[in-house]
């Protein structure tokens, strides 16, 4: 069977070997395998029972990214980074089966957000995610409808987290010559004029904006494959990694594990998007592995 449906998860496969796990908590995918390595990075302190956000795969952030600064806005009493990670998706089956995708679709509608979240921001929406999976790639994709009596603002990001063999060997392409709010020093804007990212300190990055819509992970190692980030209608891409006292600081997160993985997550998040009534809003990446 190339999807199997478990009471906590589904596990997607492809004919070529590749597969991808996706839990109804947070539709979070938390494992995406192909050509035999995993790619994405899951903490071993994660919690899977829906008791806190799944700590790595790829969490959904809407409709708030990080917690507002304007305390009056309307999405600023939500916790941080929204209610879609937090809330259990409903399984909307099997899109395409055939042999070259797998695709899947998860929904969340207003009414199905947990009461106390969903008190935090009374608006009516829907959102379809599907997931698709290829031999050497994973497509997510959202579409937001606005099922609202009034228009509504939104942030969303992709919040993926890449297993890395080595952080110190990985460079990010894509994303120099750009200004960026650097979250860690408090800097408005700041422009990097080296040719890629490396990590060597905490990083916690937006970069607004970016023009190229395709961001390259190199890996830095001869046995793994880099990654091809494609984004779709996310203009900004934030850039993480906790480093050793954040890491330290988080609950779900192995103090060392700071060094296997580096989050890029495609998103809006440096203005929110105005999203009418009745209109649909869609965005999303492929990420594909490459030698
Ligand atoms: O701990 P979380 O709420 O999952 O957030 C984890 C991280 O997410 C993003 O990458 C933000 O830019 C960071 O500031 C934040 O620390």
């Amino acid at each position: 069977m190339p999807v199997k449906v478990l009471e906590e998860k589904v596990i997607l496969e492809h004919p070529s070997g590749s597969s991808a796990e996706v839990y109804f908590y947070g539709a979070t995918v938390t494992s995406w395998k192909c050509k035999g390595k995993e790619r994405l990075f899951l903490s071993k302190n994660s919690f899977l029972n829906g008791t806190k956000a799944i700590r790595g795969g790829i969490p959904l952030v809407f409709p708030q990214f990080g917690k507002a600064s304007d305390p009056s806005f309307e999405t600023a009493t939500l916790p941080q980074h929204g209610i879609c990670r937090l809330s259990k998706w409903e399984w909307l089956k099997i899109s395409v089966d055939n042999d070259s995708e797998v695709s899947v679709r998860f929904g969340l509608a207003d009414n199905q957000v947990p009461e106390n979240l969903r008190k935090e921001w009374p608006k009516k929406f829907r959102i379809i995610y599907t997931i698709t999976l290829t031999e050497d790639t994973l497509n997510n994709h959202l579409t937001v409808k606005n099922e609202d009596i009034k228009s509504f603002y939104f942030n969303a990001l992709l919040h993926t987290y890449y297993s890395v063999p080595d952080i110190s060997k990985v460079s990010i392409k894509g994303l120099s010559n750009l200004s960026y709010i650097d979250k860690v020093t408090k800097n408005a804007q700041v422009i990097d004029t080296n040719d890629s990212i490396t990590i060597d300190q905490e990083v916690d990055r937006i970069y607004a904006n970016v023009s190229s819509d395709e961001i390259y992970i190199d890996l830095g190692h001869e046995d793994f494959d880099n990654f091809i980030l494609k984004k779709i209608n996310l203009k900004d891409t934030v850039v993480w990694n906790p480093w050793i006292d954040k890491a330290h600081g988080m609950s779900d997160f192995g103090d060392d594990e700071y060094k296997q993985m580096v989050c890029v997550e495609p998103g809006t998040v440096s203005e929110y998007v105005n999203l009418n009534v009745g209109e649909t809003w869609e965005g999303g990446q492929i990420l594909k592995i490459n030698k």
